[in-house]
């Protein structure tokens, strides 16, 4: 391994898809998994791990290899002559490995115990000073579980009572002893209660230990628990909060799960056989340490496991060991792994390692800001909100887009649709006997007529928008009204806000009677709040999948300022997210406005507080500038980020959307620029054709990811309509998305047999090669 640990210098890769947004969700522990509009980073942490747990390997090598031999060899002197010499102690070697793996003096060494072991045996032979090496063990766990007797064990003789039906243990207090040439000093503690009910007694006794662990600190933190009890869900759950909670978070780091009983013959499983000693430690090791990751709020954590048995009658081996069913000597395993545990500590805080949690072992940690992510969501192009027509403004795009439509007024086929001569729907029986021509001719001349009058609805619609607009609302409500009372009114009534019911859930793919999504249909809300269930897309089979709410608000702030709130929660048994976004929106003239916004959203396992502000401005008639800033509060770390849009529309149909920025925290910076260019159709919305084109790049530290991705979406024919995505990264992976809807053609439906038959003819013949749908 080459130690040359330049810590702030890790070089997360990062991994590209096509996009162009670049999107991320932000944990530096967990990558999320890739989409087509994602790029995906890979986490800095876990490499930095990696190399932190390699590099402290070494140091424990070097410092540690003394006292593992001793322990493996019992307190026995080792005969062997020493030809080299080393007089350093001990806290000088630790300082002195932890130093040369900060300045990168290791070299590639395998660690190996057999090196270890043949180092210490010299620097034992030569015996000159000894180490003077000591660990302080606190043992914690329920009552009853064994934790007098296995620091009994430990010490070889009865040090504290044992009881098999009492409490033995009823106050905290400390054993100190000599355990082959090691000075221990162990914190015996009163047994712990399970129940929620009991938690009071237990913080009780926390508290004791609290006091007594402040003036003798801990190494090592043995939580004591019985291999042999049969528990497969999380009840230890509230105990290990109390401890938690009375102790702090950081007991955990260098703790250990004793499992004591690990010689008595395995339960019986749910199916009435004997289980397996393996399956049982391994059950048992997950459910204790899944609970401490809960209880510790840090999912990283991975606490080792030591097996012991107490048993005075428990096999040993030819040295007189206890020895576990698989052989293998515990009580020598379980204090290399105490020893082990505290050197490693010792050498992770002499690094200094970018730990919030000093005296953290098992879990180093490296926190990277996730500079991308929080970059394209800055980058993202956002409508300015608007007041609706009820709260005084005029609905829809007011501001400055309604000018996009000047040319309503000027179109030539303006009044076609009054022009057109009479037009008398068939009826079906009519319809069925024309023949096939009349049918297309007859269709052909519905369709052109609908599109028309859509058209016309339209450009009325605009039109009323511009002149209240011009006149302001009040004057032209004052004038209808008016117009109404004196019977002169010529002009259509304003469209009155026609409520719509919510459109229905994404239906799952296969049909499941057990999916909510088929049972209900939703009511058209009263309120202005809306609020929705969040279907989670990824749920298990017969899952109800709604794990989440959200809510959404539109309001006017003092009758001028209109704002939106939107807030996601979502909630399941192991996480919690969510997600706010509001902003308020303020006019300066008829060009340009601004925008102020506050988000919360959780990234990784914190919540980042994002502020952001922007303001837009129309310099010319189809050009707006965009700048804006964001700040994000993500833990102690402070994000600043910068962007730049342009927005532009070359005639009716093409618009281009080009932005670009950057974020910037703890000295590191990611830059990202974004293109769009989107085509409509004609007469777009009432002709439905668009295509987008997106690209975007977005660099931070060494990597560079480029991703392109296009959507279109036409119709054909009367009934169909087609849509084609497609995302391509500079890694050359993609995806392409084809989606064809019809309401005529049966046989295009009859398509999605196609697979079902060639998953059918697989299994018949397994050998042919297989294709991917
Ligand atoms: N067979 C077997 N029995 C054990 C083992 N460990 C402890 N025992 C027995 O379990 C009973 C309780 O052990 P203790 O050491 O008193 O348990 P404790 O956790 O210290 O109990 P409190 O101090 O009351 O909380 C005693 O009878 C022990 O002999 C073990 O590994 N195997």
């Amino acid at each position: 391994m080459d130690s040359d640990l330049e810590y702030e210098d890790a070089e997360p890769q990062l991994d590209n898809e096509a996009s162009p947004v670049v999107v991320n969700d932000g944990s530096a522990e967990e990558p999320a998994p890739a989409s087509a509009n994602s790029v995906v980073q890979d986490s800095p942490e876990k490499e930095q791990n990696a190399e932190d747990q390699a590099a402290a390997s070494e140091a424990v090598e070097d410092v540690g290899a003394k006292k593992l031999t001793e322990v493996e060899n019992g307190a026995a002197a080792p005969e062997l002559v020493p030809e080299s010499s080393n007089d350093n102690n001990g806290a000088d070697e630790t300082t002195g490995a932890t130093e040369g793996i900060r300045h990168g003096r290791q070299t590639n060494r395998a660690f190996s115990l057999d090196n270890a072991r043949r180092k210490a045996l010299i620097l034992e032979a030569e015996g000159k000073e000894d180490l003077d090496f000591s660990c302080n063990i606190l043992v914690l766990g329920k009552i009853g579980v064994g934790k007098s007797a296995t620091i009994n064990s430990i010490f070889g003789e009865e040090k504290t009572r044992t009881d098999a039906f009492n409490s033995a243990t009823t106050n905290v207090r400390e054993i100190v002893g000599d355990v082959d040439g090691v000075k221990i000093r162990i914190i015996d503690t009163p047994g712990l209660r399970p129940n929620v009910m009991d938690q009071g007694s237990n913080r009780k006794v926390l508290s004791a230990v609290k006091k007594f662990t402040k003036k003798c600190p801990p190494d090592i933190v043995l939580y004591v628990d019985r291999l042999d009890s049969l528990s497969r869900d999380l009840n230890d759950l509230p105990l290990l909060k109390t401890i938690t909670a009375v102790l702090g978070s950081s007991i955990w780091f260098n703790a250990i799960v004793a499992l004591t009983h690990a010689a008595s013959a395995p339960p019986e499983g749910l199916n009435g056989a004997p289980m397996t000693y393996e399956v049982l430690m391994a059950q048992r090791s997950h459910i204790i340490q899944q609970s401490i990751r809960q209880a510790a709020g840090d999912m990283r954590l991975m606490n080792p496991v030591a097996l012991v048995e107490n048993h005075p009658s428990c096999r040993r081996n030819r040295e007189g060991q206890k020895v576990l069913p698989n052989g293998q000597s515990w009580r020598h395993q379980m204090l290399l792994l105490c020893y082990s545990s505290k050197i490693l500590s010792e050498a992770n805080s002499l690094l200094k390692l970018q730990d919030p949690n000093p005296g953290k072992l098992f879990g180093f940690r490296f926190r990277s800001p996730p500079l991308p992510f929080l970059l394209s969501s800055l980058l993202q192009s956002r409508a300015h909100p608007k007041l609706s027509a009820e709260q005084g403004g005029n609905e829809g795009d007011s501001d400055i887009e309604l000018d996009d439509y000047s040319d309503v007024e000027q179109d030539d086929d303006e009044e076609e649709y009054d022009q057109l001569p009479p037009f008398k729907p068939l009826t079906k029986a009519q319809l069925v006997r024309l023949t096939k021509e009349q049918k297309n001719a007859y269709f052909d001349e519905y369709d052109y007529r609908v599109k028309l009058l859509q058209k016309k609805q339209w450009k009325d619609e605009i039109r009323r928008l511009k002149e209240m607009k011009k006149r302001g609302k009040t004057d032209l409500d004052d004038d209808y009204m008016y117009a109404n009372i004196t019977g002169e009114n010529d002009q259509d009534p304003p469209p009155e806000n026609v409520s719509v019911p919510l459109p229905d859930m994404v239906l799952p793919p296969s049909f499941d009677c057990d999916n909510p999504t088929y049972r209900y249909r939703f009511l058209e809300p009263t309120s202005t709040v809306l609020a929705r269930p969040v279907l989670d897309a990824h749920g298990w089979d017969h899952d109800c999948g709604y794990d989440g709410v959200s809510l959404e608000e539109t309001l006017a702030i003092l009758n001028r300022f209109p704002a939106n709130v939107a807030v996601q929660v979502t909630k399941d048994k192991k996480e919690f997210s969510i997600h706010l976004d509001s902003s308020i929106a303020a006019k300066h003239g008829d060009n340009a406005s601004s925008l102020a916004g506050f988000d919360i959203q959780t990234v990784g396992r914190q919540l980042a507080y994002i502020l952001r502000g922007e303001t837009k401005i129309k310099n010319i008639k189809k050009n707006k500038t965009t700048g804006g800033f964001s700040v994000t509060f993500l833990g102690d770390i402070v994000a600043t980020g910068l962007k730049v849009e342009d927005q532009l529309s070359l005639g009716k149909r093409l618009s281009l959307v080009a932005s670009t920025g950057m974020m910037k925290a703890q000295g590191d910076t990611a830059y990202g620029a974004n293109l769009e260019a989107r085509l409509k159709d004609k007469d777009y919305p009432i002709g439905q054709s668009l295509s987008t084109l997106g690209l975007s790049l977005m660099k931070w530290r060494r990597d560079l990811a480029l991703g392109a991705n296009l959507q279109s979406q036409f119709p054909i024919g009367r009934g169909s309509k087609i849509a084609v995505r497609l995302g391509l990264n500079n890694k050359l992976s993609g995806q392409i998305t084809i989606r064809t809807s019809t309401s005529e053609q049966v046989q295009i439906a009859l398509l999605g047999l196609v697979p079902v038959a060639a998953s059918i003819y697989r299994s018949f013949r397994p050998s042919e090669p297989s294709f991917a749908y």
